[in-house]
């Protein structure tokens, strides 16, 4: 996935106008802010980005914001190489193992994984899939049909389906995600996992026990009401890949609206998971 950055500098900005600012850019697609010295970088999909768009929430500040910006590509990232230089095996709750083909098999542990990410996210390194893989580690996996949406690697359906789940299907928005979970549960020799290239309008119509949805927060917002469609009565969602302030207090804002009440929630680093159970 291609991802511009916009590079945003001000001359004194107010707290409620920074905050403002991000929600109106948030309106527009930007999905990931992070604050620098003299302002803040907005991050979003190069293809969803316009220019003319962000001009106009621009100039709704009229006078009252002194500012310069720079648009910058992001060249989509080789995971594979990053891991392969960087990775060691990771293991989760003492009995996951998460391991690359390169490493060795170690048949002690009760799940092993085997990842081969390619451009895919989803190693079970980064904050949000390990506290996933808490969460799968923890629940009643047991015959259980899934849906596994923003699937990366296929890592969260892979261990869903090694925990005991009977079917689980993949979504991913991205082809080579998409391509990278059909490899990956070869690999790992998981049948039951189907993996589809498409996103919310791609959910088929199936009453699911579990939904997996490590995203982002406008994502997850903007998807809720289709997971609660297909999520059977008493069913469980897991959400990742927000921080827990504002968007914890948003996320169950939404879920509550469509009857999913709100369980616990993890957190490691500034990141978050939580759980929700439908009724
Ligand atoms: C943070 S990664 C999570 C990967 C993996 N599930 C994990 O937990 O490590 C989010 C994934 O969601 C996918 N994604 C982003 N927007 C999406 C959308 N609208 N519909 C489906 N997938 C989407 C991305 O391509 C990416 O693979």
């Amino acid at each position: 996935m291609e991802y511009k950055k916009v590079a945003f500098n001000f001359k004194d900005i107010q707290e409620y106008q920074h905050d403002i600012l991000i929600a109106e850019l948030a309106e527009i697609g930007f999905d990931t802010f992070e604050d620098t010295a003299n302002g803040f970088d907005a991050f979003i999909i190069a293809n969803q980005f316009k220019e003319t768009a962000l001009n106009e929430v621009l100039i709704g500040f009229g006078d009252e914001l002194q500012y310069t910006y720079e648009v910058i590509a992001i060249e989509p990232q080789n995971w594979n190489e990053e891991w392969e230089k960087n990775f060691s095996p990771l293991i989760i709750n003492e009995d996951c193992y998460v391991r690359a083909t390169f490493h060795e098999h170690h048949p002690q542990y009760k799940y092993e994984i085997v990842i081969d990410p390619k451009m895919a996210f989803g190693t079970g390194h980064h904050q949000t899939t390990t506290m996933m893989m808490l969460y799968i580690l923890e629940a009643d996996m047991q015959d259980k049909v899934v849906l596994d949406m923003g699937a990366g690697t296929g890592i969260l359906g892979i261990l869903a389906s090694k925990r005991g789940a009977k079917e689980i299907v993949a979504i991913d928005n991205d082809e080579v995600c998409y391509r990278s979970a059909i490899e990956n549960a070869t690999l790992n020799e998981i049948t039951n996992l189907t993996s589809l290239c498409g996103s919310k309008e791609t959910i088929p119509s199936v009453d699911f026990d579990i939904i997996l949805a490590n995203i982002n927060r406008n994502i997850l917002l903007d998807q809720i009401s289709s997971y609660a469609s297909v999520l059977k009565e008493k069913g469980t969602i897991f959400f990742s890949g927000f921080y827990e302030d504002p968007d914890l207090d948003m996320i169950k804002a939404h879920c509550a609206k469509f009857n999913l009440t709100y369980v616990d929630h993890k957190k490691i680093g500034d990141w978050v998971a939580a759980q929700f159970l439908k009724g």
